[in-house]
Order: structure tokens, then C-alpha cells, then sequence
């Protein structure tokens, strides 16, 4: 169904995150049954032509069913959430998730699941004796999203979609311009969202002009994050590698196949170069979506599935939409000392497919090695295709979501040619299918035990639990709730604490029946502590980050 977009005139009144716990009314008592008491404080909520007003109650949302891969139905939403069960007394902070939630504008469809213009969810929590939880909704306002409300149709090039031709050739001219410098390519950052260590937050997806800054409170876009260093680039990764000093990402150069290995500095807008690694297969580089660091090193992986320059200079479709598939070309993992931008291995090692890394870490000792863990699609790019928004909507419950592993590389630093990729315990404990991970970040490029997931409770289509994986036990211990799709499982460590696992993991689960929740889970025992409602339900979401609150 098509939906046409409203922009919001009335500003936002609703409380905002902490202030908003002041100002809010006082939800019920901790651990109480808020079914029972389930109070909504709804602002701003202009509703679409083609939308139910709220069914019942006292929310003034719409009531309209959504999953996870129905587009969301208004801009915008803030209010008061009831809460499940018992938060944490130390949980106190907001959580982001961003997202491609809305995949319908005007009369077009759009086609694959990585289109969809970002929305952000935001639930702040505040634990403890009157616990209480506020959520909001917004769309981030890319250029590529507030041209497509304007037309009533996309006019940058997305994930799975490219803009016709124009008709003059006078406007020909100026396509061809776009393609060159980038124009025409989208900024819609529905990847990422990521505190920056001065404490701005930005969004982003791997074309380098979607870097946004957003407002955590209010989810509004502040403006675009402007590289002031000259390097350029049509395309970044995704998932730049954050801590609270730097900010260290990849820029894969498409024309001298490599990859310009990059960091910033906090409170930096300009990157400087670390180094350059060159590709070793052709013709392109292979797509990095995101990659891995260790304490030392930085990690870049070249996969056979590889920009495809004749896609991107003609506007018009690969086999893999940006991408071409390429197995004759090989699979690589090159590693670059982070202090010297030297590269110390460059190893070929078996085919693989792999979007999300998990972690890396360095083995000393005679057979120094690093050590690379991703989701990894047993060197099939399938996957892709399985998140064609057709596919999802119409084959839910039928067992066609392709297989993943822990992919588990170890890349030898004394100078040998190959590395070895291996799995890093059975699949079957997370049902064979495993994608959108995270970990422990005080763990990031150290050795670690836990990885956070989707994986799959089968049949299914798409990743359906939330995973918990030791990969010191090699066992699983998973949730999943019959119906519903939970996004990535984020990590939260309770403040002060030792054990990797101590702490919560938080998600946001889309169910069929058109709930929309976010669930709080203990992360050392895997059970549900807490779920704190939306009035609405949610579209499917990618990653997430955590905020804590600032000492009141
Ligand atoms: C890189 C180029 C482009 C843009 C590419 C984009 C927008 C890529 C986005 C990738 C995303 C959102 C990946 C998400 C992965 C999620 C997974 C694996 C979920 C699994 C669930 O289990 C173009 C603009 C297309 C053209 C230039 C090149
Ligand atoms: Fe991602």
C-alpha cells in the first residue's frame, strides 16, 4: 500500500528524554503488570490520509497493524511507554536504533529492504524506584528523503534502486554529472548511529555524503557532518569503529582497487590517513560494509562481492544491485599496523560473504596471528536477495533464510601466503542462521567470550531470535517469541562491572500482530527482564547505540 507523507508543522511538545522524566506523568510503579496500567502520553501525531485514527483508548496513535517490513506510518511519535517487568536500578540512558523504516513514497514501492529512508527509535529508561521509560520515533531528513516526499517518488539512487534516465538531453548531461561526482547517489543514512567520543552523534550508511549529525533527545537531524579534510571518496563504511578518542573508518577506493584506511580524531571534523591498502583481487574492490580492529591493527577484508563500476558510472543495475559477484577474483584479509600504516599480512584465504565483523584480536607467541570473527554466509551472497522486501512480506514462516556461521579467521603474521577460515562452533546452536551482532565494547580487539545476535528459530525467512553466543563453550542460549522479529541485540554493561556478561542486551521486536516493544534481556542468563511498549508497532531496524545519562 502506498502511503503518502505528511511533514509534521506542529513542533514536537512532548517531553524529551531527561527532561521529559521531570515533566512526564508518573507511569505505574516498577514491576508492576502495565497491561493493566498502560498510560500513554501521545504528541504529534498527524496521521496519513490512508490511516486508521486510533482504534480505542486514550493514545491518539494510529492503531494501524505494521511488521517488520511495513513502512512507518507517520514522521514522527514521542510519549510515555509503560513498562514490563523490572528495569534495572543502574539502567539509565537512552537507547537509538536506526532503521530503514519507511519503504513506500507516493506511488512507489520500494524494492529491497536496505532502501527504506531512516527512521530512528529511541527508549530512554530510567531504572530504579520510579522507573520510567519515554520512546519517540522520527525520520531522519536526508536530502534523498525530503526530495522523495517532495516528488512523491525517489530521486537519488538507493541500495536496489536507480532513478530513470532523463528524458532532454540537456538533463542527460546533468545525470551524468551526478554519477560522476556522487550527486545522484543517496544520503540515506539508515546504518548506523554512533556517540562520537565529544559527544555529537551521528547516523550514517556507506555512501560518505549520509554522515548526519542527530539530536539524541529529539531525534532531529542537526545537518550533514562535513568532512573538512580533502580525501573525498564516493563511499565509506558503514560501521566506522568509534571509542571515545577516535573514530577510524575505511574509504575503498574504486578506482585503484584499495582501501584508504582513515581516522579522525574526537572533536575532529578532518580524517587523516593511516594508510593504504591495495586489493588483490579485481576488477573493483570488494564491498566493505563493515570491518575489524585489533588493540594493534586494523583488519580489512576483500570478499569476491565487489563494487561494480559499470553499475555505478551507467546508473543502472549489477547482478548484486552495486555489487557484482566475482568468485574467480578471491578472497583476502590484509592487515594494517594502526601506528605505522604499514601493511604486516596479506593473506588469501577461502571464499567468504560476510557483512557484519564481530570482533579481532591478536594471538602472541610463536604462531602470532589475528584472530577475525564475522557473520558469514558460507561465501554465498544469497542473502542479499533473501531481504527482498517481496520475499519477506510473502515467504514468513517458510524455511528459505539461507545459512550462516560464526566465521572464525586466523591470519598468520609471519609472512605465510594463506590464512585459514574456519567455524567457530556448530550453527545449529543458533539454528543455523546468524547476522547483526555486537559485543561487550570493552571488549572490542580483545580477546573475548561473548557475541550478541540474530539467529534462527526454523522455519523462517528471516533471523527470528536474539542470540547469545560463548564462544569459549561454543554454545547458544537464545529468546525468541513465536511471530516476531527482534532486531540487533545490543549490549548495555551495568556501570563498574568485570564480568563481559554483566549487563543487559536490548532489541526492538516487530511482531506479525503488530506490536512494537522494546525487550530488555539479563545478558548472563538470557532471560527477559523487562519490555516496554510502543502504542504502535515498529518497522524492522539495523543497529543500535547506547547514551548513558548525564549525573542530574
Ligand atoms: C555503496 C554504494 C551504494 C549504497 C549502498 C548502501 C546504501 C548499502 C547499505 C547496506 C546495508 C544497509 C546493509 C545492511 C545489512 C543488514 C543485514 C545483513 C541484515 C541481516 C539480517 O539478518 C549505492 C548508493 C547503491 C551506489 C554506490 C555504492
Ligand atoms: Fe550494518
Amino acid at each position: 500500500m502506498a502511503t503518502s507523507l505528511t511533514l509534521i508543522a506542529t513542533p514536537c511538545t512532548a517531553p524529551r528524554s531527561s527532561s521529559s522524566f521531570a515533566l512526564a506523568p508518573r507511569l505505574p510503579p516498577r514491576c508492576s503488570n502495565a497491561t493493566a496500567a498502560r498510560r500513554r502520553a501521545v504528541r504529534a501525531t498527524t496521521l496519513q490520509s490512508d490511516q486508521e485514527p486510533a482504534g480505542s483508548g486514550d493514545s491518539g496513535a494510529t492503531t494501524t497493524k505494521l511488521s517488520a517490513s511495513t513502512s512507518v506510518r507517520q514522521e514522527r511519535w514521542e510519549g510515555d511507554l509503560p513498562i514490563e517487568g523490572c528495569l534495572p536500578p543502574w539502567l539509565n540512558g537512552t537507547y537509538i536504533r536506526n532503521g530503514p523504516g519507511m519503504w513506500d513514497v507516493g506511488e512507489h514501492a520500494f524494492h529491497h529492504l536496505f532502501d527504506g529512508y531512516a527512521t530512528l527509535v529511541r527508549v530512554s529508561f530510567r531504572g530504579g524506584g520510579g522507573a520510567r521509560a519515554t520512546g519517540a520515533h522520527r525520520q531522519i531528513e536526508s536530502e534523498a528523503y525530503r526530495a522523495a516526499v517532495a516528488r512523491g517518488r525517489p530521486v537519488l539512487r538507493e541500495f536496489s534502486h536507480c532513478p530513470a534516465p532523463a528524458k532532454s538531453l540537456l538533463h542527460r548531461f546533468g545525470d551524468l554529472v551526478g554519477l560522476v561526482t556522487g550527486a545522484a547517489l543517496t544520503d540515506n543514512p539508515n546504518s548506523a548511529v554512533l556517540p562520537l567520543g565529544d559527544g555529537r552523534v551521528m547516523c550514517l550508511t556507506e555512501t560518505t555524503k549520509s554522515s548526519v549529525l542527530i539530536d539524541p533527545d529529539t531525534l532531529e537531524t542537526v545537518g550533514r557532518f562535513r568532512y573538512t579534510d580533502r580525501l573525498g571518496g564516493m563511499v565509506q563504511s558503514a560501521h566506522p569503529i568509534v571509542t571515545d578518542t577516535e573514530f577510524l573508518t575505511l574509504l575503498p577506493d574504486l578506482v585503484r582497487p584499495g582501501h584508504l584506511v582513515v581516522r579522525m580524531e574526537a572533536g575532529s571534523n578532518e580524517r587523516k590517513v593511516i594508510g593504504r591498502v591495495d586489493c588483490r583481487g579485481g576488477p573493483s574492490p570488494g564491498w566493505l560494509h563493515s570491518f575489524a580492529v585489533t588493540e594493534k591493527y586494523v583488519v580489512v577484508p576483500e570478499m569476491p562481492l565487489r563494487y561494480s563500476s559499470a553499475s555505478l558510472l551507467t546508473s543502472e543495475l549489477a547482478p548484486f544491485y552495486a555489487f557484482d559477484w566475482v568468485p574467480a577474483s578471491g578472497s583476502y584479509m590484509h592487515v594494517m599496523c594502526k601506528s605505522t600504516g604499514k601493511t604486516v599480512a596479506s593473506v588469501e584465504v577461502p571464499p567468504f560473504m560476510a557483512i557484519h565483523f564481530i570482533n579481532a584480536y591478536e594471538e602472541e607467541g610463536d604462531e602470532a596471528a589475528v584472530v577475525v570473527d564475522c557473520c558469514e554466509h558460507y561465501g554465498d551472497p544469497a542473502i542479499i536477495e533473501t531481504l527482498v522486501l517481496s520475499r519477506l512480506r510473502s515467504l514468513r514462516g517458510k524455511d528459505v533464510l539461507p545459512n550462516a556461521r560464526v566465521g572464525r579467521f586466523r591470519i598468520p603474521l609471519d609472512g605465510s601466503p594463506f590464512g585459514e577460515l574456519e567455524t567457530a562452533l556448530d550453527p545449529e546452536e543458533h539454528g543455523r542462521g546468524m547476522d547483526m551482532c555486537s559485543i561487550n565494547p570493552a571488549r572490542l580487539g580483545r580477546k573475548y567470550r561473548y557475541a550478541y545476535a540474530c539467529g534462527a528459530r526454523r522455519p523462517c525467512n528471516f533471523p527470528n531470535t536474539l542470540t547469545k553466543i560463548d564462544l569459549v563453550e561454543k554454545k547458544a542460549k537464545s529468546w525468541h517469541e513465536e511471530g516476531s522479529v527482534p532486531s540487533e541485540p545490543f549490549f548495555v554493561a551495568r556501570p563498574g562491572a568485570t564480568d563481559e556478561d554483566d549487563g543487559v542486551v536490548i532489541s526492538i521486536v516487530s511482531s506479525d500482530d503488530g506490536e512494537g516493544y522494546a525487550l530488555v534481556l539479563d545478558a548472563t542468563t538470557f532471560e527477559e527482564i523487562a519490555r516496554v511498549r510502543f502504542p504502535y508497532g515498529l518497522p524492522y531496524g539495523f543497529h543500535g547505540c547506547w547514551i548513558p545519562a548525564t549525573e542530574e
